[in-house]
């Protein structure tokens, strides 16, 4: 199957099996992909650059001591450690497009010295025990699709590092079906998770771009938000209560659906990225399975006209439960046909996507309908969101072959006030165009809204550039730049990515020093030794 051969009408492109990727290559690695006629053409002349065959790699000797290897095997049994070339290349790193470069390129130098897979949240808190006594670093690994080097600790003065996999946690614990809440354990794929909640009528409506490899431990740990957050809301907002194992022992947090008892703890430990501990279950709201879905497209004449329109939604309503508009080069490279946009192909493409009840979703649609015409959409029909909706997943399947093809593409997000929104993306723009048109590599810079609120939005942008002689170097100093303009602008310097390494000096400027030192104490309490993910974040 090519990324495009899309799934019918009548096939929910939710329901997927679990795939078990094989980096440097995302995704399914029995899907063929080829580049389709738009994509091909970024390629032009650039140069192909295959990378290396990843089974010819080998990582440093691993480092983890004979005595903590030896404890693990004893706690979790020999079958569920491994230090195979394989199994730590596996966990080296995310899936950001540097994570590949150095993949591709041979350069394993962070692979975890040992991957432990426990069974259940008491072997995890005594891994965490063991691996504190000995000074041994811990990166929990739940999809491994991290974008900002959230698996890529710092080891010095570490005495080695264990990627501890949550795969075998992979049950749904308890459906409350009343309250309508669901117990899922963090090692649940994406997936897997719908697949199960599905059979009890249910659904968690998270489906972010990532959903093929993501998973629960990983969506709470970076306060993940899905392409359907307009009517589900992002993750961190569905999550009424966790579990975290610390060296120190276990917390655990959310008695009921509200209280006035202190600070919302469970907010310190959303998006920790695995510095306080291993989330290893959470309690989340689901919504009963969609009884009917339908998704439109319209087309706006300007960015700023759709953005309006989206604002609009937002802030008065009615929300569709997927919304979001391409800008123009976006809307003509990625979403659609030109000619589906009418004689004037300079516009931009909004997707709207409804799903509930059967007699509700039709008053939403029309209701919203009514609001996008009267802000200037045109309606132009079901095809171009249900073709949006069947290859939603597809979008990373391009990557491997462009980068095969001497082409780099990133993506990278942040988010402002509505008032804001036009001056960050053209400062952003700017600044990514000029860096990268400087070092001889003239980029593509496309750019959409996905996720909207009252008071803002957050922007998404994808970077397409042929390789100059450096890729690397290129794309770090065009993302330095891109990072500054975000600060300058007074913007955040993420909105659903996470921070990992990549961004930890741009969220320490964010948050200020006084911020930082309180979230230090919070690690020093809970992880004396700094095991948990050294380097990440904080
Ligand atoms: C192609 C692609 C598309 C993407 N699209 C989206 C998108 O639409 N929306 C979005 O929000 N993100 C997206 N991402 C980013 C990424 O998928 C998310 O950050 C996701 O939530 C990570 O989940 P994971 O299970 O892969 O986590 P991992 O990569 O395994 O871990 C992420 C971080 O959390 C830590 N961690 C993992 N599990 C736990 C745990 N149980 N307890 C404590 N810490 C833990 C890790 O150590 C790491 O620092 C995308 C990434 C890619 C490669």
């Amino acid at each position: 199957m090519t990324s495009h051969d899309r799934p019918g009408p009548d096939t929910d492109e939710t329901l997927i099996p679990v795939v078990q990727m094989r980096r440097p290559r995302w995704g399914d690695p029995e899907r063929v992909t080829e580049l389709p006629g738009a994509a091909a053409a970024l390629a032009g002349d650039a140069t192909p650059n295959p990378g290396v065959d990843p089974s010819s790699i080998t990582p440093p000797a691993p480092a983890v001591p004979a005595s903590v290897r030896a404890d693990l095997e004893r706690l979790v049994g020999d079958a569920h450690v491994a230090d195979s070339a394989d199994a730590r290349i596996q966990h080296t790193r995310g899936f950001s497009t540097p994570d590949l470069l150095r993949l591709r390129s041979g350069d394993a130098s962070d692979a975890p010295d040992l991957v432990v897979y426990p069974g259940d949240h008491d072997e995890v808190v005594e891994i965490l025990r063991i691996c504190s006594a000995a000074r041994v670093a811990v990166v929990p690994f739940t999809g491994g699709t991290s974008v900002v080097g959230g698996l890529a600790p710092d080891r010095s003065g570490f005495a080695g590092v264990v990627s501890l996999d949550l795969r075998r946690l992979d049950r749904l614990v308890e459906v409350d079906d009343i309250s309508r809440v669901a117990t899922l354990q963090a090692g649940l794929r994406g997936s897997a998770a719908e697949a199960l909640l599905r059979e009890r009528g249910w659904t968690l409506g998270h489906f972010p771009q990532s959903y093929e490899g993501a998973g629960i431990g990983g969506y709470a740990a970076t306060r993940s938000a899905g392409q359907s957050s307009a009517g589900y809301g992002r993750f961190d907002e569905v999550v009424e209560g966790l579990v975290l194992a610390t060296p120190r022992g276990t917390v655990e947090l959310g008695t009921a659906p509200r209280s006035a008892a202190g600070p919302d703890l469970r907010q310190l430990v959303l998006g920790s990225e695995g510095v306080f501990g291993v989330i290893t279950s959470v309690r989340v709201r689901v919504r009963p399975a969609p009884e009917t879905r339908v998704f439109d497209g319209w087309r706006f004449a300007t960015f700023t006209d759709g953005a309006t329109a989206l604002r609009r939604l937002a802030q008065d309503g009615p929300l569709p439960t997927v919304l979001r508009l391409s800008d123009e080069a976006e809307t003509a490279v990625n979403l659609a046909d030109p000619g589906q946009l009418g004689a004037d192909a300079t516009g931009c493409l909004v997707v709207t996507g409804y799903e509930g009840r059967a007699p509700e979703v039709p008053r939403r649609r029309e209701a919203a309908s009514e609001v996008l015409a009267d802000a200037g959409g045109t309606l132009l029909g079901e095809e171009p969101g249900e073709s949006w909706r069947s290859g939603r997943f597809a979008g990373p399947y391009l990557r491997d072959p462009l980068l095969d093809a001497g082409v780099l593409v990133e993506t990278l997000e942040t988010v402002t006030y509505w008032s804001g929104l036009h001056d960050l993306r053209a400062a952003v723009t700017a600044a990514i165009t000029d860096t990268l048109t400087a070092s001889g590599a003239p980029p593509l810079v496309m750019c959409h809204i996905s996720h909207v609120y009252p008071a803002g939005a957050s922007l998404y942008f994808t970077v397409v550039a042929p390789f100059g002689a450096d890729p690397l170097a290129e794309w770090s100093a065009a993302k330095k730049a891109a990072n500054e303009a975000i600060r300058a602008a007074g913007a955040s310097i993420t909105h659903h990515h996470a921070i990992g390494r990549d961004h930890r000096d741009a969220y320490h400027d964010e948050i200020g020093a006084l911020a930082l030192d309180a979230l230090r104490a919070v690690k020093n309490t809970l992880d004396p030794a700094g095991i948990c993910n050294p380097g990440i974040l904080i």
